[in-house]
C-alpha cells in the first residue's frame, strides 16, 4: 500500500511502512487536489534528477550570501531553459508582479506587459513599503506627480524614509518593478496607486537616471532573496505606466475614481489567500522532517533491558508532532477556500472583496503563526540535530516565520478581521438581519444552543459539537469586544482611541473566529473522500486537530460555563485516542505530503531514512574540512596556547 518503500532504505523506516493501512498515493493526491499534479510533480523531480546543472554544487548551508544569489540566479536562468516556474530570484516576480498585471493593468496594459512578464523578458517585484511605513499605507511618501505638458509621471522618494525597503528581489535582480505611490495630480492627492517602474536597463542592467537601487543586507532567513532599498529621484515615466484598470487619469490629469476604494490592495489578498496552501506545504515539510526521524532515531529504553525504542513511541512525541501534521492538513482546506473565493473577486465579482478581505486578514495571521510554532516545535523533537542545517528546519523556520510579518503584519491583520466582526457584532444588536449569505460569518447572527456543549467520551466523537464549541467561544469573545467599545464611547472616549483600548480583546476574538473557520473547512473537506481506509486516516487527523485546539482554547470554553471540566478531560482522552490510532501510519501520513529530497532540503528527513551516514558527510563537505589545522591557527590560538605554556614554565 506504501510507494514510498525502496531497496537500500534504513529497516526501521521501511518497518513502519510496511505498517501502511492506506493508499498513500489516494492520500497524496487528495492533498495535492489530484493524481495528475502529483505525476507532474514527480516528473519534474525526475527532470531535476537527471539534469545536474540543477543541482547545487555545494550545500547551499556552506555558501555566503553572494554564492548562494550567484547559485540561486544560475538556477533560475536555466529553470527558464526547463520549466516555466522558478524559484527565489523570481519568487516575486510570480508572487506579486504578475498578479498585479492580472488584478490592476487595464487590457491594453496586459496585453503589453504579460506576455513580457510570462516570458521572462524583465524580472520585476512588488515596492509598496518604505523605510518609514509599511503598515499605514495611507502615509506612504512616495510620490507620482502628474505632468500634463509630457503627460508623464514623475517619481519622487521625498525624504530618506521614503525610501522602498523591503521588497523582495528589489535590490541585484529586478529591472522592471510595480511602485506604489502617491498619485498627485492638478495639485490633488489621491491617496497610494500602483505604477510600473523601469529601474535598471535591459541590457546592461545598470540602474537607470535617478535610480538608487540595492540590497538591504543579511536578515533573520531567506538568504537567497535580495530584498532591497529604492530611492526615486525625478523619474519620469509615461501616463500609461499607471496602472489603469481601477483609477484612471486622463490625459489632461483628471482622475477616475475605481468601483470599490480597496481594489488597489488586491494584490495583497491575493498573496494573503494563496500563501495559506504554501503554509500548510511548509508545515508539511516540517512535519515529514520530524516524523521520519523521529522512526530512526532511538534513544532510551522504555522498560530496563529491552532495547532502546524509537523516540516516536513516546507519547510526548506524538502530541509535538502529529497535531503538526493535523495543522498542516486543515490549512490546505482553508487555503482552497479562500483561492476559490479569490478566483471569483478576480472573475469580477468586487461585492466579494469584504468578504474576501475580512477571511484572508484572519486567516494568514493564525496560519502563519501557527506554521512557523509547529516548524520550531518539530525542530526542538529532533534534539541536537534539529538544531543543525543538515536538518534543514532552522532554515525553514526562518523562511515561514517571514510570514508573520510580510504581506500585513499579523496583529494588524487580526484586527482588520476584527472590523467585519464589530460591523456584524452592530448589526445583531440592532437586529438586522444579514444582507448576504455569508458562510464564514452566519453563525455570529445565531445564538448558542441552549442546551450546553455535546463535547463527550466517544470513539467517534461528532466534529459539529466542536465547532459549535468554537463558535460559541468567537460569538462571546466577539460581542464582549463590542460592548466594550460600546461601553467607552458611551463614556465619551472617540471611536478610534476606544478601538485601540479595546485591541488585545478585538484580537481574541478574530483568532476565535478564524480557528472556527478553519475547522469547519477542515471538517467539510474530508468528506468528498470516498476510499474508506483513507477517510478514516483523515478523520482521526480532523479529530486530532478539533480537540487539540480544543484544549489550546479550554479556558475560554470553560469560563462561562459552556464546558465542564470532565468534557476538557473528555477532550485530551480524544487526543491521545486520535495520536494512538495516528501512530501506526504516522510515517505513511507524512509520506503522502509526496515531498521529494529536493523539497525538504534534509539529512534528518530523507525519503530513504539513511540518517547518520549522510550526516557525516554532509559535515566532512564542510569548507573548515579542507583543512585538518585552520591556516590561522597558530597566529591565534596555537600562539595564546604557546604562550600561556612558556609562562607557566616562569
Ligand atoms: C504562487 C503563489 C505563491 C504564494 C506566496 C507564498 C510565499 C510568499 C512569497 C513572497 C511574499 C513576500 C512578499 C511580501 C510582500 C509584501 O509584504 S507586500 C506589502 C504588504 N503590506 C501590507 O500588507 C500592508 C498592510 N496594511 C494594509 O493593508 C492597510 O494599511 C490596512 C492595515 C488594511 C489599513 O488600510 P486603510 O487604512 O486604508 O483601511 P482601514 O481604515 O483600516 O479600513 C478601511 C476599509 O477598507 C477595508 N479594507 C482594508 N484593506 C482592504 C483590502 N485589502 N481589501 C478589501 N477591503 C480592505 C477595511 O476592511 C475597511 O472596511 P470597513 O470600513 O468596511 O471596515
Ligand atoms: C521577508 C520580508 C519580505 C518582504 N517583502 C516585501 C515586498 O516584496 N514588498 C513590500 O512592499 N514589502 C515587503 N515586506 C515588508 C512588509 O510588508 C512589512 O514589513 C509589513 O507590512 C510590516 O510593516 P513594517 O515592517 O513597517 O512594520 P510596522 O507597520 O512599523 O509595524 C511595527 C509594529 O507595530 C504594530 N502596528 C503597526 N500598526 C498598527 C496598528 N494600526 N494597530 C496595531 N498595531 C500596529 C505592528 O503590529 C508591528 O508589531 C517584506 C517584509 C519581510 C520581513
Amino acid at each position: 500500500m506504501n510507494s514510498y518503500i525502496k531497496p537500500g532504505d534504513n529497516p526501521l523506516l521501511t518497518e513502519e511502512r510496511k505498517k501502511c493501512q492506506f493508499s498513500t498515493d489516494i492520500l497524496a493526491a487528495f492533498y495535492h487536489e489530484n493524481a495528475q499534479k502529483i505525476k507532474r510533480r514527480h516528473e519534474i523531480y525526475q527532470y531535476y534528477l537527471e539534469n545536474k546543472e540543477l543541482h547545487d554544487p555545494e550545500p547551499t548551508e556552506f555558501m555566503d550570501r553572494y554564492h548562494r544569489l550567484e547559485n540561486a540566479e544560475r538556477k533560475v536562468s536555466l529553470l527558464k531553459k526547463h520549466v516555466k516556474k522558478a524559484g527565489s530570484p523570481l519568487g516575486l516576480h510570480y508572487t506579486m508582479m504578475i498578479p498585479t498585471i492580472l488584478n490592476n493593468a487595464d487590457d491594453e496594459q496586459k496585453a503589453e506587459w504579460l506576455p513580457k512578464a510570462q516570458n521572462l523578458e524583465f524580472i520585476g517585484t512588488y515596492a509598496q513599503t518604505e523605510l518609514g511605513h509599511g503598515t499605514n499605507l495611507r502615509f506612504l511618501e512616495t510620490t507620482a506627480t502628474y505632468d500634463p505638458k509630457t503627460q508623464e509621471f514623475i517619481l519622487n522618494s521625498p525624504t530618506t524614509s521614503a525610501a522602498k525597503w523591503w521588497p523582495g528581489n528589489l535590490g541585484k535582480s529586478s529591472n522592471r518593478i510595480i511602485v506604489v505611490a502617491r498619485l498627485i495630480s492638478n495639485g490633488k492627492d489621491y491617496g497610494p496607486h500602483s505604477f510600473f517602474v523601469p529601474i535598471r536597463d535591459p541590457i546592461t542592467h545598470k540602474s537607470l537616471p535617478g535610480v538608487t537601487v540595492g540590497d538591504i543586507g543579511p536578515k533573520f532567513g531567506i538568504p537567497t532573496v535580495d530584498n532591497g532599498f529604492l530611492l526615486l529621484n525625478n523619474v519620469r515615466i509615461p501616463r500609461r505606466n499607471m496602472f489603469m484598470k481601477n483609477a484612471k487619469l486622463n490625459p489632461d490629469g483628471t482622475y477616475i475614481s475605481p468601483k470599490h476604494a480597496k481594489l488597489a490592495y488586491g494584490t495583497m489578498v491575493y498573496v494573503r489567500a494563496v500563501m495559506i496552501r504554501t503554509m500548510s506545504h511548509m508545515l508539511g515539510l516540517a512535519s515529514t522532517i520530524s516524523i521520519r526521524y523521529s522512526a530512526i532515531r532511538k534513544q532510551g529504553e522504555i522498560e530496563a533491558g529491552k532495547g532502546e525504542v524509537k523516540v516516536l513511541e513516546y507519547q510526548t512525541q506524538q502530541y509535538r508532532l502529529l497535531p503538526q501534521v493535523a495543522r498542516a492538513w486543515a490549512f490546505e482546506f482553508a487555503g482552497r477556500y479562500t483561492r476559490k473565493l479569490y478566483a471569483q473577486f478576480l472573475g469580477g465579482d468586487v461585492d466579494v472583496l469584504p468578504a474576501l478581505h475580512g477571511v484572508s486578514s484572519g486567516l494568514k495571521a493564525v496560519v502563519t503563526h501557527q506554521t512557523a510554532q509547529g516548524i520550531e516545535q518539530c525542530r526542538m523533537a529532533c534534539g541536537g540535530h534539529g538544531y543543525s542545517e543538515a536538518s534543514g528546519l532552522p532554515q525553514l523556520f526562518a523562511t515561514a516565520v517571514a510570514g508573520c510579518t510580510y504581506e500585513g503584519e499579523n496583529m494588524v491583520m487580526l484586527l482588520q478581521s476584527a472590523r467585519q466582526l464589530v460591523k456584524i457584532a452592530s448589526d445583531v444588536r440592532k437586529n438586522q438581519k444579514p444582507t448576504k449569505q455569508n458562510p464564514v460569518t452566519d453563525y455570529l447572527y445565531k445564538t448558542s444552543a441552549a442546551t450546553k456543549c455535546k463535547i463527550d467520551q466517544t470513539t467517534d466523537p461528532d466534529p459539529s459539537s466542536v465547532i459549535e464549541a468554537f463558535e460559541h467561544v468567537a460569538r462571546r469573545l466577539t460581542f464582549a469586544a463590542f460592548d466594550k467599545l460600546e461601553q467607552l464611547k458611551q463614556r465619551g472616549i472617540s471611536a478610534e482611541n476606544a478601538w485601540v483600548q479595546c485591541g488585545v480583546d478585538l484580537r481574541r476574538a478574530a483568532t476565535a473566529h478564524t480557528r472556527t473557520f478553519i475547522a469547519r473547512q477542515f471538517s467539510n473537506g474530508i468528506l468528498e473522500m470516498r476510499d474508506l481506509p483513507v477517510q478514516a486516516v483523515l478523520k482521526d487527523l480532523l479529530q486530532l486537530y478539533l480537540f487539540y485546539e480544543v484544549l489550546e482554547c479550554d479556558g475560554d470554553l470553560l469560563y462561562d460555563g459552556y464546558v465542564i471540566g470532565q468534557q476538557i478531560e473528555y477532550s485530551k482522552n480524544n487526543v491521545y485516542e486520535a495520536l494512538r490510532r495516528l501512530r501506526p501510519n504516522a510515517v505513511s501520513i507524512v509520506d503522502s505530503f509526496d515531498f521529494n529530497d529536493r523539497e525538504l532540503n534534509s539529512v534528518l528527513g530523507r525519503r530513504d531514512g539513511n540518517v547518520y551516514e549522510n550526516m557525516l558527510e554532509w559535515a566532512k563537505s564542510s569548507p573548515l574540512n579542507k583543512h585538518d589545522v585552520m591556516p590561522f591557527h597558530h597566529k591565534y590560538l596555537g600562539k595564546m596556547m604557546e604562550d600561556a605554556r612558556q609562562q607557566s614554565k616562569l
